[in-house]
């Protein structure tokens, strides 16, 4: 019936080029990568049946025409017609194939197409007596036909330049790209032009010889990422096969600044990014690794997020943690040297990690009221150590837990809260405790009280400070020139700006009002009594020179405290001052 019959899918190349170029390669180099591979398929099949055999890819230069030749296993007619004229047909599929060959999805070939019109493979099988030539057309038509054979055992492909691309057919170009593409490759390739052989790889790369020393794997790394590394040391993967040299960044890096590594997959380079691969931690150092066990996606820029990979990844954090190891025993102050430059990332590799805690805490510098310390020498020198992961109360604690002989670390970057938390957790005769600014009021000393002065003045200075949302209280604390300090926690803070936000002409104002604020969140502003001026302060009976010294020591101890002052207390400063200058001009007024 003819409504049953099945028809066949029809395959638009051009579309096909156009989906390959646009969408799946990057770049049209790729045709240079695949090519290479091929070759070195071919060349790695003709070794599994001739082990002796010496793999070899020439590149001859013929004007605006390329030929890629190896001495690989070859094609035989069958072959032509069954693996090179139908797309998405591979020979390389099978277990053997799965674990010695780079090729996988049969299209590589393809991308010959968007820098030439044709593409000529000429080649003559290790098991054929006659040799075969096939002419693909970007049009989806072929030709094969049989040809004299060929003086030697293996492939060449023949491509001619577009108009647009002569400049890839370059020898210089090509150089570039091959070694850019296929530095990694276990063969010789040359390049061939008028006659003259240049070799520009002899399949033995410094970085996957395992006796290749630490000075040569330092060379290499200076050449490859052009940069002059503290140190390198080898990696390795059993689930992955995998084997590289990760190289320590002689600056500082910032963890969003891309990561430029070399990943090869079988040899062949894959990318430069390895997300997947590499933890964000690892953002110290650049690596160059091959795998032959990781897979591609189908367009080779990419690694396949699976258990193998996820395996590989924790037998590299394996080599990491080794070798910050061994450099604890071998070479301290290298090791002191990468803490003091990367510790954002070997705290965020600590804070997953007990073992790396235990044998680095010491080490490991943080931002703390006296400056940036190492834990060794805050754990010498302090009993009681404290720290905040707010980076405001931070800011707020650091001046007043100064005076206070208090040592506060500032645990507001990433990871730092977790890590002093473990690191709490694995000294437990450490006394370290998380701190609020509040906590430093409450240590203040009482004020003195003789004749219920202080409760009027806190009654009288809430009344002034309630416009700001603010109440007043007064203790006894040093340095006794503060005359007053701003405290208000994060709760605190956010009351604040939800109630000033909530008298503008917000138009969440409404809204906001719901918002219930609770006394007990309200900033304090801490007088301090051993202070002359407050002294002083205390016994003022003019309620205008009281409101006008009152808002002064508000936006001053919020100055002080490094908190941003808004409009209205702005506008509240600017007010008492001119109250002050009217009130020192009446003096000098004549009486009448
Ligand atoms: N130089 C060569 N020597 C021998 N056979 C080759 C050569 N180049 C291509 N072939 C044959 O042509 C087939 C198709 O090649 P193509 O590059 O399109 O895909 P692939 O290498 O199989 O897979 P991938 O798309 O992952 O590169 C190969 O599987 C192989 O059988």
């Amino acid at each position: 019936m003819e409504n049953n019959r099945p028809y066949q899918f029809q395959v638009n190349m051009k579309g096909m080029i156009e989906l390959l170029s646009e969408h799946i390669y990057s770049s049209p180099t790729v045709f240079i990568r695949e090519l290479l591979q091929n070759g070195m398929d071919a060349v790695t099949v003709r070794k599994g049946i001739d082990e002796h055999h010496k793999g070899r890819i020439n590149i001859i230069f013929e004007g605006d025409t390329l030929i890629f030749q190896d001495n690989g296993i070859g094609l035989t007619t069958e072959d032509v017609h069954q693996f090179l004229s139908v797309i998405g047909q591979s020979s390389k599929r099978g277990d053997l194939a799965d674990k010695d060959l780079i090729g996988r999805f049969g299209i590589g070939l393809l991308s010959c197409l968007v820098v030439s019109e044709t593409i000529v493979v000429e080649s003559r099988a290790l098991v054929q007596s006659s040799s075969v030539k096939w002419i693909g057309h970007a049009d989806g038509t072929y030709n094969v036909e049989v040809i004299d054979q060929l003086p030697e055992i293996g492939t060449r492909v023949i491509l001619q330049a577009k108009k647009e691309w002569r400049s890839l057919f370059k020898k210089s170009a090509i150089k570039e790209n091959i070694l850019f593409y296929g530095s990694a490759l276990p063969i010789e390739v040359n390049l061939i032009e008028g006659g003259k052989t240049e070799q520009i790889l002899d399949g033995n790369p410094v970085w996957l010889n395992s006796e290749s020393t630490k000075e040569e794997l330092l060379a290499y790394g200076k050449e490859l990422f052009k940069t002059h590394f503290l140190d390198a040391f080898q990696l390795h993967s059993q689930t992955g096969e995998l084997q590289g040299v990760a190289y320590i960044i002689p600056n500082k890096v910032n963890s969003t600044a891309s990561k430029e590594h070399k990943i090869f997959l079988k040899r062949m380079y894959l990318s430069d990014q390895a997300k997947n691969l590499l933890p964000e931690w690892t953002s110290f150092v650049r690596c160059v690794i091959n795998s032959n066990a990781l897979q591609p996606t189908a367009s080779r820029e990419a690694l396949m997020n699976n258990a193998v990979l996820q395996e590989t990844k924790k037998e590299l954090t394996q080599c990491f943690k080794d070798y910050l190891k061994l450099l604890s025993m071998t070479n301290l102050h290298l090791l002191e040297k990468i803490i003091s430059i990367h510790h954002m990332f070997i705290k965020s590799l600590a804070a997953s990690d007990a073992e790396i805690i235990n044998l680095f805490e010491d080490y490991l510098p943080f931002e703390t009221n006296r400056g940036t310390l190492s834990f060794g020498e805050i754990k010498e020198n302090f009993n009681q150590i404290y720290y905040t992961p707010s980076l405001d109360d931070f800011r707020q604690i650091r001046r007043i837990a100064g005076s206070q002989k208090k040592l506060v670390i500032n645990a507001a970057y990433s990871y730092e809260t977790e890590l002093i938390e473990k690191i709490k957790q694995n000294n437990s005769v450490l006394f370290i405790e998380k701190i609020y600014p509040n906590d430093i009021l409450e240590e203040f000393e009482e004020a003195e009280d003789t004749n219920q002065t202080i409760e009027k003045f806190i009654f009288k200075a809430d009344k002034v400070l309630k416009k700001n949302y603010c109440k007043a209280e007064v203790k006894r604390f040093d340095p006794i020139d503060t005359t007053a300090i701003y405290i208000a926690d994060e709760k605190a803070l956010a009351s604040k700006n939800i109630k000033s936000l909530s008298q503008t002409n917000n138009p969440f104002a409404a809204t906001l009002q719901h918002f219930k604020q609770q006394e007990d969140n309200m900033p304090v502003l801490c007088f301090n009594q051993q202070n002359d001026l407050v002294e002083k302060l205390l016994n003022i009976d003019d309620e205008e020179l009281f409101e006008a010294l009152v808002n002064v020591l508000y936006v001053q101890a919020l100055m002080l405290g490094g908190y941003t002052i808004n409009k209205k207390e702005m506008d509240t400063f600017n007010h008492a001052l001119y109250q002050f200058v009217v009130l020192g001009m009446s003096s000098f007024l004549p009486k009448i």
